[in-house]
């Protein structure tokens, strides 16, 4: 693992609200590295997806990004998708904000990428509210992934979706992670999806990372009571 090429450092991390909710957050994630991140509500996922974004306020610690800072891919997809605007639109939107691509090779990114993620050239022409959450959710991996980025810090992507359109997108964003060597922070409450997505799994209770290991280890012999307990209520 030492040997492979290093994506993001997070070293010493801690951040505080009215009171610490991050306590000495340290991980590393590697090229092509699918890292789990799993923990109750309120256990401060969000605040760490904030400061590796750059977006935490009350934050200290060092967040060292070696290719691209990250592009989040969330839950609800809706909720990220302009209303108003046809796909096509949304999705030349990074292209056109990067500057010096002519449009026609805008418009070939963009049908490339609907390939790439499953979607037939027709939905170019749709509005977010046209697709069902499935056809959403593969729209919002595009728009990560038209401007180059290799890094996606994915917010419980498959939570709001129905079970056989769930594994669909999980068997895309692992088919794209072998066919890009993308990197994700995969984060999901669900343990079921961590095992079948993740490489490594970064456990986190009350602020701290309380276990920390490949899946085959946590999985096979959790370390933390917390971890057993989690493993536990899945069985
Ligand atoms: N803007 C804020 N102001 C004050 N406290 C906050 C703020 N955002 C989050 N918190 C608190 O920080 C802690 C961590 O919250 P965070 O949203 O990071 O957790 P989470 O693990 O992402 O939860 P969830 O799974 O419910 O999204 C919680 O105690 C929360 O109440």
């Amino acid at each position: 693992m030492s040997d492979r090429k290093k994506i993001l450092e997070v070293r010493g991390v801690n951040a505080y609200y009215e009171k610490q909710v991050l306590y000495d957050i340290n991980f590393t994630i590697y090229e092509n590295e699918i890292l789990g991140l799993v923990g109750e509500s309120g256990c401060g996922k969000t605040t760490l997806s904030k400061a590796i974004l750059g977006l935490g306020e009350h934050t200290q610690g060092e967040i060292i990004h070696h290719t691209s800072r990250p592009q989040m891919i969330f839950q609800d997809p809706y909720a990220s998708l302009n209303p108003v605007k046809k796909i096509g639109w949304i999705l030349e939107e990074p292209l056109k904000l990067k500057g010096g691509i002519p449009k026609t090779q805008r418009r070939e990114a963009v049908m490339d990428i609907l390939k790439k993620v499953g979607l037939d050239e027709k939905i170019a022409s749709r509005l977010p509210r046209e697709l069902s959450g499935g056809q959403r959710q593969r729209v919002s991996i595009a728009t990560a992934l038209i401007n180059g980025s290799r890094f996606i810090i994915a917010d419980e992507p498959v939570s709001a979706l129905d079970v056989t359109v769930q594994a669909q997108i999980m068997e895309l964003l692992l088919k794209l992670a072998d066919e890009f060597q993308l990197s994700y922070l995969f984060i999901s409450h669900d343990l079921n999806v961590i095992y079948q997505m993740c490489d490594r799994l970064i456990v986190m209770k009350e602020g701290r990372i309380v276990e920390e290991g490949s899946i085959a280890q946590v999985f096979n012999k959790p370390q933390n009571p917390y971890t057993k307990q989690l493993l536990e209520l899945e069985n």
